[in-house]
């Protein structure tokens, strides 16, 4: 062990005696806890020490303490800017008491150490998401907790600290050890830097923007993420992984309830992720089957049995072992069509108690609820070596995703139904990765082709998937193409497997070749301007 790691460098005692409790100061924006707390305390004999309100709130408890302004023998003012930024306060939580020269100069000064501090912070996040004016939301950074959680965090070997209500019932006169004051600052740490982040996020987006013009991405980006889980394993079982979540109360899959099934694996998590945002996509019932974070399958349909029934249609073979979400409440109907297929993963808004019934008869799916949350974070991140690319995620809201705007480049109009076919292939192509090709017919996919490096190789892979021969789906079905065809082969396999009306978005500088080869063939073709790209 390193002279730093060593507890006993200064301190002869054993890290795990404990350091009895005689003196606290509390200070909490929080009251939750705090009566009982200070009973506790008081009856175990240990004296408290407390600002304005959490003085008063202990005092009208019946409990004795002393106002901080006793200690200091100077008023709490500025409207409570400073009420603790006092040597008296600030030597008496720093002072390391393995050192006799600091207990020393607290002889001198007369000053009595504290060994437990209790501070919580002003709420400046809430206030911040309550849309405050600048003025009250400067007013609820805190300036003179955070000293106190930080100096008694830094002070560790001498002082306890507690920053979370939660943790009140660990409190005991009998104090604490040195590894659990350790975790204690670590703890308190976390804490303040988490609100540092806070703020500093705000000044630089809202106070003082350094986003460049024209760019919502500041100068610098903050975050911070607590563990959740630690899983099994990542994408291969040699790599460690774990789920972290930021502690924003934002919901989504990562908060998802988990109702049935073993435990959510890496690999699990990435597919209900791209499930969920799939079957998102869509307005009225629609479900997607998801493998290796694409689809082999995605629908709409009159309820969700049905959506179900059309997109497990499109590929049963590759929806074995699948992960299927669901943008509706999961029926028995629904249940019972997926029962007899395996099926890793199901998620859902929620599922009917029959539905429920009839999956958790299978040991292994897993079932997740999802309750509320936007199915797609505003910005991704991506880390790349040395680096994080962050973009605004992909909407399905531009101009060119609305069918009305599109430009007819060849063919016939489409009717009502073809059209409704196109912009529904428009919306699904875009959970597709790498050359997206996806063919579709009443509201389901039939073809799908992704992950090559060439776009012509996807449009043989979706004809193929959706089947050529007379009894096949590409004939008859409409297409979309997640970005332009660069030259006319990839679009010219679609037309001779009877593909009849085709959506991409145009703007290749062979547009003329391909839009001829659509007219050729008597195909419908539009152009969104709009591109959807998913690597
Ligand atoms: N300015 C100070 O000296 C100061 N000292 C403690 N506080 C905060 O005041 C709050 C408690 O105040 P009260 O006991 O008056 O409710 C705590 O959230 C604490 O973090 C302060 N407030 C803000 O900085």
């Amino acid at each position: 062990m390193s002279a730093a790691l060593d507890p006993t460098a200064l301190d002869p005692a054993a890290p795990e005696t404990r350091r009895p409790l005689h003196r606290a100061l509390v200070s909490v924006y929080d009251k939750s806890g705090l009566v009982e707390l200070a009973t506790a305390l008081h009856a175990a004999g240990v004296e408290i020490v407390s600002t304005g309100s959490t003085a008063a709130t202990i005092a009208a408890a019946g409990v004795p303490v002393t106002p901080v302004e006793e200690l200091t023998g100077f008023p709490e003012c500025l409207d409570g800017r400073v009420k603790t930024l006092h040597p008296r306060v600030h030597a008496g939580i720093l002072a390391d008491t393995r050192r006799p020269e600091h207990l020393a100069q607290l002889v001198e000064l007369g000053i009595a150490a504290f060994d437990l501090v209790v501070v919580n912070l002003y709420p400046f996040a809430a206030t911040v998401a309550s849309g405050a004016s600048a003025d009250e939301c400067v007013e609820q950074i805190d300036i003179g907790g955070p000293s106190m959680v930080r100096a008694a965090a830094k002070n560790h070997p001498s002082v306890a600290v507690v920053v979370d209500p939660a943790r009140y019932g660990e409190i005991d006169a009998a104090g604490f050890t040195l590894f659990e004051r350790r975790a204690l600052a670590a703890a308190a740490f976390v804490h303040t830097a988490t609100y540092d982040v806070a703020v500093a996020s705000w000044f630089g987006s809202v106070l003082a923007p350094t986003a460049l013009e024209g760019s919502p991405f500041p100068a610098w980006a903050g975050a911070t993420w607590d563990r959740s889980t630690v899983l099994r394993y990542g994408e291969n079982p040699h790599q460690a992984a774990a789920l972290y979540t930021q502690g924003d109360g934002t919901r989504g899959l990562a908060q998802a309830t988990q109702l049935h099934g073993k435990e959510m694996s890496y690999n699990n998590y990435v597919d209900a992720d791209a499930a969920w945002r799939a079957a998102h996509d869509h307005t009225g019932p629609a479900v997607a089957i998801i493998k290796h974070a694409n689809p082999c399958g995605i629908a709409v349909g009159s309820d969700i049995a049905q959506a179900h029934a059309k997109a497990h249609a499109c590929d049963p073979l590759s929806a074995f072992g699948g992960v299927i979400a669901a943008n509706q409440v999961v029926t028995a109907a629904m249940a019972a069509q997926v029962a007899p297929v395996f099926t890793e993963v199901v998620i859902a808004p929620g599922f009917e108690p029959a539905a429920l019934e009839i999956l958790t008869a299978k040991k292994n799916i897993r079932l997740l609820q999802v309750d509320g949350g936007a199915p797609r974070a505003a910005v991704e991140l991506r880390p790349i070596s040395g680096g994080l690319l962050l973009q605004q995620a992909d909407r399905i809201d531009a101009a060119g995703d609305d069918p009305a705007q599109w430009q007819l480049a060849a063919g016939a109009a489409a009717d009502a139904a073809t059209l409704a076919d196109l912009a529904f292939a428009w919306r699904a192509v875009r959970a597709v990765k790498s050359n997206a090709i996806l063919l579709a017919s009443d509201g389901a996919s039939v073809g799908v082709g992704m992950g090559q490096v060439n776009r012509v190789d996807s449009c043989r892979l979706a004809v193929e998937r959706a089947g050529t021969g007379a009894d096949g789906r590409a004939r008859g079905s409409v297409a979309a193409s997640d970005a332009f065809f660069p030259f006319a082969d990839g679009l010219q396999v679609l037309l001779d497997a009877g593909v009849r009306a085709v959506v991409q978005p145009g703007g290749s500088v062979r547009d003329a070749e391909v839009i001829a080869a659509a007219e050729a063939a008597g195909a419908t073709l539009y152009l969104t301007g709009t591109r959807h790209f998913a690597h």
